[in-house]
């Protein structure tokens, strides 16, 4: 007995010993590709100054710390996302060449290795190229061509008209209310129509089963609040225990009955029951509309479907959330953005061509964007095959992602890059510019950007024309916090609505 125990601790000791080697050299490799970073731990690598940074400040705001990194080392510096080697880029130069020059090298995005075994492997937003990512892309991209887009318009409509029923609602009252939490039940009930065919009622309950099922979920992929995720990012090379735990895990209950749920939906669906209203899983099964969808599997539909939702739900909603603080502690540029709005609806009417032609509009979504991009932690992708770019060896395997909240406050990038000025979009014109990338870039950038666009110009228009914000002066300053891979504002949007005549 004596000496089996003796052989499972030497076993094991030499297991660790063999770990720790690895791991020591691992945390070499920044150094040895001739790059710069902040010193990681052998465990867990940088996560101690992300958590340091947290406790000081009593949220999560690393997105400054990484923004101020850049500044210490480099346009392009490295540093371990937990056991995760990542190289860090603003670089334009070095952005171009990875992310659109050698895209076919770099066309995978990272994943965490827990995320690795849930329903979103046969999505865009995880699907690898070995997994044929390009061909459900050429298939799901036609969905947000501008003529779909003008057929989904009008589920949008009905659903902004509720929206502005609860923001009635709210101006008679006149107190103080979170605008941001109606826009994310605005923007649930549009992406559930859209994407799910879900006719829910979340802007007017908050018990909504679809609302407290989509909410968990986004809970789940936030570290913070998923142990499993955490360790499985600070230990990647545990695969096997991941793989065989993912069952157990916060996120596979969270998402277990969305997916069922979309999966009864295509089923009804494929048997010729279904919406008279436009959505996506009716553009992708419709025998005419639908044919680009032929060579989909249904597994491939339903997790796109549920990608969408968990792509479009947050982002959006925090999009339009910030638009809203913005607009009403910039009375000038509200005032401007409205006298734009009553110009175009006196002359034309508030249609889709008419919204997507308004200069100042446009200028207000693109400067929000920049100044406040809520996807800040996505636009990442992993080393295919060892490649070098501009000198740096770059290994198989290598994580290279852009902080996009650094490259849009770059002071080379814009000038007062802290202020917020939506006219320096007015004679903007630098189309396919690196600088302005809140919807990420080059080939693998967000499909549903003009979704995104469309629900928040929309919004928008309809809610300025009828009401102006304020923020009453006792509302502490709005704080945006990392919440996983959005960022958004920490208490919400704080402000009084009042009918304009
Ligand atoms: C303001 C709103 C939105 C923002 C800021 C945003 C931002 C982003 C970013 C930064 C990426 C990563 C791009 C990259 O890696 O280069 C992304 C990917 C993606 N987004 Fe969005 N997004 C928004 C809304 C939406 C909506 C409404 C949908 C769907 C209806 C959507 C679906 C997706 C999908 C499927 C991907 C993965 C694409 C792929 O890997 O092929 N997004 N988004």
């Amino acid at each position: 007995m004596a000496a089996i125990l003796l052989t499972i601790s030497i076993v094991f000791i030499i297991y660790i010993a063999q770990f720790l080697w690895y791991r020591w050299n691992y945390m070499q490799k920044i150094k040895k590709m001739g790059l710069r970073g902040p010193k990681p731990s052998i465990l867990i690598g940088n996560i101690p100054q992300f958590m340091r940074e947290v406790d000081k400040a009593g949220y999560d705001d690393t997105f400054k710390l990484m923004a101020q990194w850049h500044k210490k080392y480099g346009n392009t510096y490295g540093m371990y996302f937990g056991g995760h080697m990542n190289i860090i880029t603003r670089d334009e130069t070095m952005i171009k060449e990875i992310f659109i020059k050698n895209f076919s090298n770099f066309a995978n995005r990272q994943v965490p290795a827990m995320f690795k075994y849930n329903s979103l492997n046969q999505s865009l937003v995880q699907m690898t190229k070995e997994d044929g990512w390009k061909e459900v892309r050429s298939c799901l991209s036609p969905l947000f061509s501008t003529g779909k887009m003008k057929a989904m318009h009008e589920t949008i409509k009905g659903k902004i008209d509720r929206f502005l029923d609860i923001i009635e609602k709210h101006a008679e009252i006149n107190q103080v209310f979170d605008i941001y939490d109606d826009l994310q039940a605005l923007s649930l009930e549009v992406i559930g129509k859209c994407a799910f065919a879900i006719e829910s009622n979340v802007l007017y309950d908050r018990n909504d089963l679809f609302y407290i099922q989509a909410k968990e979920v986004f809970r789940q992929i936030d570290i913070k609040n998923s142990k499993l995720v955490g360790y499985s990012v600070m230990f990647p090379e545990l695969t096997w225990l991941w793989k065989w735990l993912y069952p157990f895990s916060g996120f596979w209950a969270a998402e277990k009955p969305l997916i069922d749920g979309l999966s009864k939906v295509y089923d009804m669906r494929k048997a010729g029951e279904g919406a008279e209203s436009v959505d996506i899983l009716k553009l992708l099964l419709d025998k005419e509309e639908g044919l680009h969808a032929l060579n989909l599997t249904k597994r491939q539909v339903v997790e796109n479907c549920f990608a969408f939702l968990l792509a479009g739900y947050e982002t959006t909603s925090t999009a339009m959330g910030y638009a809203c603080y913005l607009l009403a502690k910039h009375q000038d540029v509200q005032k401007k953005l409205q006298d734009e709005i009553r110009e175009t609806k006196d002359e034309k009417g508030l249609t889709y061509d008419t919204i997507h032609s308004m200069p100042y509009l446009d200028a207000v979504f693109k400067e929000c964007l920049r100044l406040t991009p809520p996807v800040i932690n996505f636009t990442g992708r992993e080393c295919i095959e060892d490649i070098e770019i501009n000198g740096l060896k770059i290994e198989k395997g290598t994580w290279i992602a852009i902080q996009i909240y650094a490259v849009h406050m770059d002071p080379d990038n814009w000038s007062d890059p802290e202020k917020f000025i939506p006219e320096r979009f007015l004679d903007w014109n630098e189309k396919g510019s690196l600088k302005w990338i809140p919807f990420g870039v080059g080939p693998r950038n967000c499909v549903g950007m003009r979704f995104a666009e469309m629900e928040f110009k929309m919004t928008l228009a309809r809610l300025f024309d009828n009401y102006e914000l304020r923020i009453p002066e006792n509302v502490p300053k709005m704080i945006p916090v990392v919440n996983g891979i959005v960022m958004s504002p920490k208490d919400g949007v704080k402000v009084t609505v009042h009918r304009r005549k």
